[in-house]
């Protein structure tokens, strides 16, 4: 079986980058993954590095994202030599001017001193202006980097099957696309402009201060060591700290994402758990807030050092100078001058190369979080050369061959590695789907012993006529909802075949196999939005009166005019405004603007009373009138009313025939009959009572 995939080795979904990791360039934290133990730092961080080179596919994958903006990058590198080299300007006017135009034998020379102060005062500002010309395109060529990756991103999640979204928290996925993707934004305005222009700044004043004086050059260059093994540890202890920082920043967002959510805040308070929750929340707050003062601490205490050295070289500087001097050499006093202005510019490219190498493989890993989503392999996608069905000409026949199904080895989890996965049947043509047999129990009880796979379905066949009104029925966990799945490919068999009017559903084009169904499903999903808005969902050219015919068939429309705005009230996220009823009446409303050649209906009567249960019934006549439609059944009346009923029993269909049939039969089905609609009595069991098929309710107390 196919599967997403995330490629092993890079940080889990559960963690994300942080663009709000203080202190941090947004670097995530490590190959590893962030949320490591404090503990092995030089090694870590080597391994990180090794890690980082190893890495050269990335790399040449990070350059990519570059192409397209390759004359901006240019231009941007351009400005940065000029602006990094223009640096060095000023401190060496600084010599001219006091040793030839202001410290001369005869006084100062005023035109000299005239000419080289308006270069002096000119170098600055081009180099300022030249700067904001180069932020300007810094930030452009990031931002539409990071808008290509959202951009991409997005589009690909939203290729993945349900697979991926079942197996992955919500909270996850937007942290990968907000976090991650925005933490890159330093990383690709900052790190690689940052390397080069300190690159530039510290060569070329290292070749100034040689052409000064390479006595004091050397002198100066003695404290380097232990000012690069300082930077080193402190970049170490920054990573670790942020690392840590965006592993609670990530569980931050889950938990906020998992407790107040609409779903969450009533789960939380219908079980009393809201201190449980807000506890959980309060530790992570906790954290963070220590590791902030942390990381502040750690970058400040850098700087102290920092600026300790820029301190301490001149006095070095001017004690060797005086000796010198005694001994009747030395340099002059414009060269000591100018040569303590250039030391300034030393230390801090330094530093700042030194912590850019160190976050380099921080990056890397954000990348790979970001390249690792974006790698997770479609399940669901279209052949080259895909068959497409005319809206018109869609007969309806639905027929499942042989069907096994699997929710996969990890039980529904989308990123397990590419390896894990058997390799995909090749989607081609009606007869290219050749199953290895060898992955496919011949019995159930094969699969059973196997332990290896959970089968929601083994070895389903079933047809349904065009225009037919097929009934699923059987008890939960049976694999009829799975089974409604397979249809409109929101999951592809693991063998077996879904055939659409003969066609294998995998030989179609998506878009015209989506435009074959409508489907209603157990739970009825509404967007933000205007009730008008999502109704026309379904068709988004539909006319108003178009709107309102399907929302009447749906015995809506008066509900809808009792609105605060009637058709133009929002209704809130996930519809919460609205009753279950009116939700899934709503639901078939839009699916009759719809209007498929197929129907897939997931009756979900336990969730609606018994009032709302009749008028939901009402609608839902004109719904199934005049196409194919699979019911997974909860009303008598459907059940009673079908051409054909499949009975499920553990993924199986273990009866097949109509009412009367399979009445007379007195097998599972007639079991079921029996037990949950009373041997006729009972139309549909409702979230609170029963209604009866002769009209009448019962109402189950509390
Ligand atoms: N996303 C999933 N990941 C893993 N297993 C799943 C997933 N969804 C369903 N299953 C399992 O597949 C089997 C069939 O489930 P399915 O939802 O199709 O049953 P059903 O007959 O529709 O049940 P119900 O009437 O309660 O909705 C069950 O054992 C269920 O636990």
């Amino acid at each position: 079986m196919s599967g997403v995939a995330q490629p092993a080795g890079h940080g889990g979904p559960g963690r994300s980058g942080g663009p709000g990791a203080p202190g941090g360039r947004g670097g995530a934290g490590g190959p590893g993954g962030p949320g490591r133990h404090p503990g092995a730092t030089v090694s870590e961080a080597a391994a990180g590095l090794r890690a980082a080179a190893a890495d050269r596919p990335l790399l040449r994958r990070v350059v990519a994202l570059f192409r397209p903006y390759r004359r901006r990058v240019l231009a941007v590198a351009g400005l940065i030599l000029v602006t990094a080299g223009l640096g060095v300007a000023n401190p060496l006017l600084i010599r001219e001017i006091f040793d030839r135009a202001l410290f001369v034998s005869g006084g100062p020379d005023v035109p000299l001193l005239l000419v080289l102060s308006a270069i002096m005062i000119a170098v600055p500002a081009v180099s300022s202006v030249l700067g904001v010309v180069q932020s300007y395109q810094t930030t452009y060529v990031g931002q539409q980097i990071m808008r290509d990756l959202r951009g991409q991103l997005f589009s690909h999640l939203q290729s993945l099957s349900l697979r991926f979204f079942t197996g992955t928290r919500t909270g996850e996925i937007q942290s990968r696309l907000q976090n991650d993707v925005g933490g890159l934004q330093t990383v690709i305005t900052d790190t690689a402009s940052s390397l080069l222009s300190n690159s530039v700044i510290l060569i070329s004043t290292l070749i100034a201060m040689f052409l000064l004086s390479w006595q004091l050059t050397l002198l100066s260059l003695v404290m380097l060591p232990l000012f690069v093994w300082l930077t080193g540890r402190v970049g170490q202890v920054r990573r670790r700290i942020t690392s840590r920082t965006q592993a609670a920043l990530a569980e931050m967002s889950a938990i906020t994402q998992e407790s107040l959510s609409v779903s969450g805040v009533l789960l939380s308070k219908v079980f009393g758990r809201q201190d449980r929750d807000a506890e959980r929340y309060h530790r992570q707050n906790e954290e963070l807030a220590a590791l902030q003062v942390r990381q502040q601490i750690v970058g400040r205490a850098f700087f102290a050092v920092v600026s300790t050295f820029f301190s301490i070289t001149p006095v070095l500087v001017y004690l060797v100078a005086g000796l010198q001097l005694s001994h009747g050499g030395g340099p002059s006093a414009g060269t000591i001058i100018a040569f303590t202005t250039l030391q300034s510019r030393l230390f801090m490219p330094i530093g700042q190369v030194l912590q850019t190498s160190t976050e380099v493989s921080s990056s890397l890993a954000l990348f790979s979080r970001v390249f690792g989503y974006l790698d997770l392999r479609a399940e669901i996608v279209e052949p080259d050369r895909p068959v497409r069905l005319e809206p018109g000409q869609v007969g309806g026949e639905v027929r499942l061959e042989d069907v096994w199904f699997s929710y996969g080895p990890g039980e529904g989890q989308a990123d397990s590695p590419v390896d894990d996965e058997e390799p995909a049947p090749g989607p081609a043509a009606d007869t290219m789907f050749p199953i290895s047999r060898s992955t496919v129990p011949n019995s159930a009880e094969e699969a059973d012993t196997s332990g290896s796979r959970r089968w929601a379905l083994r070895g389903l066949d079933l047809t349904v006529r065009p225009g037919q009104l097929a009934a699923v029925v059987g008890a939960s966990g049976a694999g009829k909802t799975t089974l409604s799945y397979l249809i409109p490919r929101l999951y592809d068999v693991t063998s077996g075949a879904v055939r659409l009017d003969g066609h294998d559903v995998r030989s179609l084009s998506l878009d015209s196999l989506a435009g074959a169904i409508g489907m209603v499903t157990q739970e009825t999903y509404l967007f933000h939005a205007t009730v008008r808005d999502n109704l026309a969902y379904a068709r988004p050219e539909a006319t108003d009166e178009e709107v309102v015919a399907a929302a009447r068939a749906a015995y809506i429309h008066d509900r809808i005019l009792e609105l605060e705005n009637g058709y133009d009230t929002v209704v809130g996220e996930r519809g919460y405004r609205l009753s279950g009823g009116e939700k899934q009446r709503l639901a078939i409303a839009r699916v009759l603007l719809k209007d498929p050649r197929l129907l897939l209906l997931d009756e979900a009567t336990s969730a609606l009373d018994t009032v709302s249960e009749r008028r939901v019934q009402a609608a839902l006549e004109p719904l199934m009138a005049g196409r194919t439609t699979i019911a997974i059944a909860h009303r008598l009346s459907t059940i009673r009313s079908a051409d054909v009923i499949f009975v499920m029993d553990a993924g199986r269909v273990v009866e097949t025939g109509t009412h009367d049939s399979l009445l007379a039969l007195n097998g599972a089905y007639a079991a079921l009959y029996e037990q949950q609609y009373g041997g006729g009595l009972v139309e549909a069991r409702t979230a609170d009572g029963f209604q009866l098929t002769d009209g009448r309710v019962l109402e189950t107390e509390g």
